[in-house]
């Protein structure tokens, strides 16, 4: 790739307003980018790029560049009008650590008065730039000891008379501290917002040669968006796992673990078996996490969606993990398209999950091979009776956060009485049963017992109307979660079925389910 078109897009606007000539240089020694600094010095026409070096300026220093991967300064002057210039030349490397270009930084010998050459270090420029770059969404301005300005940039200006008392505040406190200052204020203006300034403090020869100051100005609407990506990334960051998160004693999950780190390397398709709740969107999560698809989404999609999709095509296009949850059949036209994408498209990894068995009738005979060819099996809860207590114990630990609790350990004689139950909703129900029972102890209580949970009726799907202290609106919503969870324990999880004995649609369902979290990630 070009370096220009990976560079200059990106920081054009910084580069072309900087007062020094900039240009990158491929490593054909070819000019790919100058700004115009650096076309005025070197009398360049706009239609002029792509020349090479040493046509423009007399023996260039890019060939000791590009063997030493070292910074290079030197005097070098202009053909075209002689002008000597100081010219500082770094390599400059693609995220992979490869050489893609040199970036030349120079400027007039002549053109700078006493107090600017001084200022203008080669090494102070540098690191101007290399700021520069950093923030380069940010406006900035470069200030002198003695509060002069340096340089500014266009939008700097901008700044209302306040905001500016209060920058230049900002820089006289970076320069006398020698340090780093940041801060963010509200802005008062009516459009709202905020200010966000980061001041820089710059050396020369060991000495405060000034400071460079960024400022980004976000009005309310774009101070709302941030706040929503950052939650979404929060929520992405809650919702994604890592195999290690996955608690295995038992040697069912411990082999499930194993197979999984190893299909997480493969481009094939792979197959979750297991019961409801017991962890085939996790398991999925953890291979997308230590598969090459890693930096990019992970989408969780059912098979009732790509059936009744809108579109004349499957929703499958983007690069990234698909976990498709087996909920329904599809029609043989939607099993060709999905197996055209799974031969066809390889930056697409598909993991299906799902709760029941697969009959070879239903299937396409391509598809079906697919689906049969990598298949992993969760255990139910029953068959991994070692995992019961460190799973009640890491459950226990994110309830204590949630509700502000500390229960520390549980009783032999509750942990034998639940070993012994059925669990048709597996590790899911498990975590719907400790709730209700971290919720139902008080902030005291450390030990979880036999006792409460026989005081307790936890199976009743009508729980005790007393006051609790809670709003209205949050008392419906521990209704709706738990008469919710007893109408699928009592389906045996059957989530159509549930949704009809409920009166609500499956997509209901399923909306429901996720916002009570009682499913994981289905948005993500
Ligand atoms: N080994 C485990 N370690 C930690 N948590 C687990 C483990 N197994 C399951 N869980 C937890 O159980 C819950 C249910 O898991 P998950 O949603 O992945 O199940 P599922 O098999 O995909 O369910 P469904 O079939 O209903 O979609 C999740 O909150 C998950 O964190």
């Amino acid at each position: 790739m070009k370096i220009a078109s990976i560079t200059s897009m990106k920081y054009d606007h910084v580069l072309q307003q900087l007062p020094v000539g900039i240009m990158l240089i491929n490593k054909d020694d070819r000019i790919e980018f100058a700004n115009a600094m650096a076309r005025e010095l070197c009398e360049l026409a706009n239609d002029n790029d792509l020349q090479s070096l040493s046509e423009i300026i007399d023996h260039p220093a890019t060939i000791n560049v590009k063997q030493l991967h070292q910074h290079v300064e030197s005097i070098d002057t202009i053909k075209i009008n002689q002008q000597k210039v100081l010219s500082v030349y770094r390599p400059f490397f693609s995220e992979q650590g490869t050489l893609m270009g040199i970036i030349l930084m120079f400027e007039s010998l002549h053109t700078f008065d006493k107090q600017v050459r001084e200022f203008t270090d080669k090494k102070m420029l540098e690191s101007i730039i290399e700021e520069s770059m950093k923030h380069h969404h940010y406006d900035f301005r470069v200030v002198m000891p003695d509060k002069t300005e340096w340089f500014v940039s266009q939008k700097w200006q901008q700044l209302s008379k306040k905001e500016k008392q209060w920058v230049d505040l900002l820089a006289t406190k970076a320069i006398n501290a020698r340090r780093e200052i940041s801060d963010r204020v509200q802005v008062s203006s009516n459009r709202g917002g905020s200010l966000e300034i980061i001041c820089k403090p710059l050396w020369n020869h060991g000495k405060i040669a000034g400071c460079m100051q960024f400022v980004n100005k976000s009005s309310e609407q774009e101070t709302d968006e941030e706040l929503t990506i950052a939650r979404q990334l929060i929520r992405k960051l809650e919702s994604s796992y890592r195999m290690s998160d996955i608690i295995a004693v038992s040697p069912a999950m411990n082999i499930a673990k194993e197979q999984a780190k190893l299909y997480a390397k493969m481009h094939t398709p792979i197959m979750i078996k297991g019961e409801v709740g017991t962890g085939k969107q996790m398991m999925a999560r953890a291979i997308h996490d230590l598969s090459e698809w890693r930096d990019y989404p992970f989408y969780f999609i059912r098979f009732s969606e790509l059936q009744n999709a809108i579109t004349k095509k499957l929703p499958i296009k983007q690069k990234g993990t698909y976990y498709i949850y087996m909920d329904s059949k599809l029609t043989q036209d939607r099993q060709e398209q999905l197996l055209e994408i799974m031969t066809k498209q390889h930056h697409i990894r598909i993991i299906f999950g799902t709760a029941t068995a697969i009959h070879a009738t239903d299937w396409l005979d391509g598809l079906y091979d697919m689906l049969q060819r990598y298949v992993m099996v969760l255990p139910n809860l029953k068959e991994r009776s070692e995992d019961f207590q460190p799973l009640i114990m890491s459950i226990i630990n994110m309830l204590n956060q949630k509700y502000q609790k500390n229960v520390s350990a549980i009783d032999d004689h509750l942990l034998t009485h639940w070993i012994k139950q059925d669990w048709p909703g597996n590790v899911m129900q498990l975590e719907r049963t400790l709730e209700k029972q971290v919720l139902r102890v008080s902030f005291g209580t450390e030990v979880l017992t036999l006792d409460q949970l026989e005081q307790a009726d936890i199976d009743s799907p009508v729980p005790s109307v007393t006051f609790q202290n809670r709003s209205l609106q949050e008392a419906i919503d521990q209704f709706e979660k738990d008469y919710i969870f007893s109408a699928l324990k009592q389906n045996q999880f059957n989530k159509s079925k549930t949704a009809r004995e409920l009166g609500v649609s499956v997509r209901n369902l399923y909306y429901k389910m996720e916002k009570y979290n009682m499913e994981r990630g289905a948005n993500s």
